[in-house]
This record gives structure tokens, C-alpha cells and sequence, in this order.
């Protein structure tokens, strides 16, 4: 089967990393378009990836059975509602990738009933390891979900919400949730340095200790749980530390964290379809 004539509006950093990883799957480059207003970003797509670039978004869409809105959450109204008149005549699939911003409002500003779906990635999607949660409108069709889904997997793991208001909890699990990662890595790090580590030797202990937790729940499918009980000897230093954690009430502060996030995503959602702030 032929493979869609995909548009890409917005050249940056997701945009870029969605079209080397489906460029890098088999994708044609030749059915690709990017329309981004930056000239040094266009040169450097068509040099890297040989895919057709354009400076106005509705030539960049003419042609596509996929248009996929790649642009900072505060400038998509604006993108959404200069493409409506290409959407309207043509209908294809319209995937967001902008965070926050809610179908609804995206399908309001496209001029009404148009198949959307609209994604949370996350940052890893950057070095092809992101995971990204997915949800469509009633109007996009089996085949179209699948487009969504096998554009969003060039970067990594995909699973679907039923309803839009999961992103939010999305969002406040794996969308921000490297950010989480990334501060425990910042305190393993300082607490190797105070306990006389070298801060090189801390940080190469501490990322591939991540990794190699990470690559192990993965690969051995087993319940994180079991595997901390593993590394736990009875009596022992893991015990010594897990204490500490639970002491803290560690899993009420991560459970507080995540809900803020959640609530600062319903809050977003409302300002930026316009309902106030
Ligand atoms: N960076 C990330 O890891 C994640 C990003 N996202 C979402 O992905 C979207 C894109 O984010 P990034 O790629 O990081 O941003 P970015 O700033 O790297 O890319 C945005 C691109 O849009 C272009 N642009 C600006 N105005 C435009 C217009 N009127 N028409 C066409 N293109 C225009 C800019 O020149 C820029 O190249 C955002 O909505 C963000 O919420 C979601 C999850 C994670
Ligand atoms: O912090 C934020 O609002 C965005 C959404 C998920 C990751 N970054």
C-alpha cells in the first residue's frame, strides 16, 4: 500500500525527530512535506532528511492525507485557523502533537467537523524513545488511527485514551514525567558528590544505575515491586535507605506531584481553548 502524503507544520525539534524516525522507517521521504517560517530550519530538514519544505503551511498541506500540527501550543489557534480553508476543502487527518491544547478547540479553529487526534508525546520522542498516549475524535476512521499511530510510533511506544480528559493525567505522567526522572538523576548525583564521589563519577553511576533499571523493568516484565525486592537483602543498605524514603512518605509526595501537574493541565487546557485563566 502507497504510504500517506504526510505535512508537517512547525519544522522543530518533535517535528524533526518524527520525520528522521519515520524517514528511518521506510517512509519515502519524497511523501513528506515541512512548512516552517524559519529558512534555516527548512534548509536543514531538506539537507538531512530530503524531504520538501515550504515557508506557507497551506502549500505545505495541499496535498496531504495527514496534516500534523507541530507548533508551540500558543501559536496553534492562529496555525489551525489560517489552515481551515486547505482542512475544509480537502479533509484529511489532523494530528496534534501540542501540548495542552484540547480537540474540541482544534477542531473549532479548523472550521468544524474534521477527523482529529491529538497526542502527548514526551521528550525522549527526541532520541526515538518516547512513549505517547493518543486520542481521536469520533470522526477519524480505523485506517486513520492507524496513520496516527504508526506516525507517533517512529518515536517510540504508543497506547490510545478513550476520553480527551486522560491526557491530562497523561501529561502529568509521561509528559512531564522525564522532568521527575531527570531531578531524582540531580539528587543521586549531589548525594554521591557530599558522600565524596567526584561529580564525573557520580553522574555516570547515577545515569547508567537509571538506565539499567529502566532497561531491566522493561525487559523482564516483572512488577518494579519485585524487582526492588530483589535488590533489597534483609538487614541491608537498601533497606537502610528505603526507609528513609517511606519515612518521608515519598509515594504521597509523588502521588501530590503528579495531581498538581494533572490539575495544572485541565487549567491549561481551559486558557488556551480561550476560556479564560
Ligand atoms: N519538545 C517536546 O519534547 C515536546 C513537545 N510537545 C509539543 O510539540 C510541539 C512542538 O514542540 P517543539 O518541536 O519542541 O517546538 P519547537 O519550537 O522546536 O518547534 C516549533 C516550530 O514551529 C515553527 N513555527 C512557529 N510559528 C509557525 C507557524 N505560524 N507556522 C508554521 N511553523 C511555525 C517554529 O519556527 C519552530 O521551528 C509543541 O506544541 C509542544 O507542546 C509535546 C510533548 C513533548
Ligand atoms: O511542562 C509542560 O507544560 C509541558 C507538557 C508536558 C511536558 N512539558
Amino acid at each position: 500500500m502507497e504510504q500517506p502524503v504526510l505535512a508537517f507544520i512547525g519544522g522543530g525539534n518533535m517535528a524533526r525527530s518524527l520525520v528522521g524516525g519515520l524517514v528511518a522507517d521506510g517512509h519515502p521521504a519524497a511523501r513528506i512535506r515541512v512548512a516552517d517560517p524559519s529558512a534555516e530550519k527548512r534548509a536543514a530538514l531538506a539537507a538531512d532528511y530530503g524531504v520538501a519544505v515550504h515557508a506557507d503551511n497551506t502549500e505545505a498541506a495541499a496535498d496531504a492525507a495527514v496534516v500534523v500540527l507541530a507548533v508551540k501550543p500558543q501559536v496553534l489557534r492562529a496555525v489551525a485557523e489560517g489552515l481551515a480553508p486547505v482542512v475544509q476543502a480537502r479533509r484529511p487527518l489532523v494530528i496534534s502533537i501540542a501540548a495542552g491544547v484540547r480537540e474540541p478547540d482544534i477542531r473549532r479553529w479548523l472550521g468544524g467537523e474534521v477527523p482529529v487526534v491529538r497526542t502527548m508525546p514526551n521528550t525522549p520522542a527526541l532520541v526515538q524513545s518516547g512513549a505517547t498516549a493518543l486520542y481521536a475524535n469520533p470522526l477519524v476512521s480505523a485506517a486513520q488511527r492507524e496513520v496516527a499511530e504508526s506516525v507517533l510510533r517512529a518515536v517510540g511506544v504508543t497506547l490510545w485514551v478513550e476520553e480527551e480528559a486522560l491526557l491530562d493525567a497523561v501529561t502529568a505522567l509521561s509528559g512531564s514525567g522525564p522532568a521527575y526522572f531527570f531531578l531524582l538523576m540531580e539528587c543521586l548525583e549531589a548525594a554521591g558528590v557530599r558522600l565524596g564521589l567526584t561529580p564525573e563519577q557520580a553522574r555516570l553511576l547515577t545515569l547508567e544505575t537509571a538506565y539499567g533499571a529502566a532497561k531491566m523493568a522493561l525487559a523482564s516484565g516483572e512488577d518494579p515491586a519485585v524487582l526492588r525486592a530483589r535488590v533489597t537483602s534483609p538487614g541491608g543498605t537498601t533497606e537502610a535507605a528505603l526507609r528513609v524514603f517511606a519515612e518521608a512518605g515519598l509515594g504521597e509526595i509523588v502521588a501530590r506531584a503528579v495531581t498538581a501537574a494533572r490539575d495544572r493541565a485541565e487549567e491549561l487546557g481551559r486558557i488556551l481553548g480561550g476560556e479564560g485563566r
